[in-house]
């Protein structure tokens, strides 16, 4: 990824003048999933960009080492050889790789070491949850030093959350300077992701200020959700984050990245969201460094059309290495 948003000033005045036409959002987001087919190779070439955004997550209380080595495998090598072949990709083979990891703080000593055994550790960031994934729900100290334990286990991106009660109640200030902390925590060198947790703030008004107060204190990424919320990345809320990243742009000058996640599980999904930062956002908006799918089970489907595209047949999920 790129450089680090350096954020700017908590600009109060900007977000009391937010109004949220929601009629209009809805419609935008209806209109998305209709108006834009995208067809035959061009799907086939969607979904392999899809593959390569998506950070590849596992966020299990049974999570071991050994299902973080199978994830990291699944990273390295997201396609059979024999669908590489069948795609006429087998000489980019090694380009096509997920994003990133994405694991809970004490799995990252055992993500950054697969990585390394596999000579990928260079090529693939872990990512790790912190700052009291999902809820936040925990001191700041304590979520401090989350953030600085699993930057020193070798995590390259970390994924914060807010605390949801700062937004409900509206205390944008100490909402801002507790994201300026974590990133502080997170050191020169680490991208920071910060979950808003949409499905908890209330209202599209507090979504859309949340993700300002995100980028003014320094977020290189906006995520929608953890993937624990009863809701979670939807297209309204993706549209309104989305402005909120094109008006941060304008004003500040930094393209802040964006990653939808929290039951993305179909290829069409996956061409959904990717239609949005194409007519939103544009094609710059397209590709890891500013764009990333949050996701435990998306691979599967993503590898079942692919299949389809390549054979003319489907096959059946537990014929792929991991669905
Ligand atoms: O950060 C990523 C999310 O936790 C993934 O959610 P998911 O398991 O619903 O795909």
């Amino acid at each position: 990824m790129g450089d680090r948003n350096p954020g700017c000033e908590l600009d109060i005045g900007w977000l009391n003048n937010v109004h949220i036409n929601l009629p209009a959002i809805k419609q935008r987001a209806t209109a998305l999933q209709s108006r834009r087919a995208v067809k035959k190779e061009w799907q086939a070439a969607w979904l392999l960009r899809a593959l390569t955004c998506i950070d590849l997550t596992t966020l299990s209380g049974d999570d071991t080492s050994c299902n973080v080595t199978r994830l990291c495998l699944k990273a390295a090598h997201p396609l059979s050889p024999d669908l590489l072949v069948a795609l006429q990709l087998e000489e980019i083979s090694e380009k096509i790789t997920t994003a990133a990891v994405c694991v809970y703080p004490a799995r990252v000593k055992d993500a950054v070491s697969s990585l390394k055994k596999m000579g990928m550790a260079d090529k693939i960031p872990v990512a790790s949850v912190a700052t009291g994934f999902p809820s936040g729900q925990y001191l700041l100290k304590t979520r401090l030093e989350e953030i600085k334990a699993a930057v020193a286990d070798g995590a390259s991106e970390i994924d914060i959350v807010i605390d949801r009660g700062l937004v409900i109640k509206h205390q944008w200030e100490e909402l801002y300077q507790e994201i300026q902390q974590m990133k502080e925590a997170c050191g020169p060198n680490v991208h920071m992701k910060t979950i808003l947790a949409v499905g908890e703030l209330g209202s599209l008004t507090n979504v859309y200020k949340a993700s300002l107060v995100a980028m003014m204190a320094g977020s290189d990424f906006i995520k929608t959700s953890t993937g624990k919320e009863n809701v979670n990345a939807t297209l309204p809320v993706g549209i309104v984050m989305c402005r909120a990243i094109r008006d941060y742009y304008q004003r500040v000058g930094y393209k802040v990245g964006f990653k939808p996640a929290g039951g993305i599980r179909t290829a069409k999904d996956a061409l959904n969201w990717l239609i949005l930062m194409k007519e939103e956002l544009g094609t710059c908006w397209m590709y890891p460094d500013l764009f990333r799918i949050g996701a435990s089970g998306l691979l599967g489907d993503i590898e079942r059309q692919l299949y389809h595209y390549a054979t003319g047949r489907y096959a059946a999920i537990h014929e792929f290495s991991m669905g």
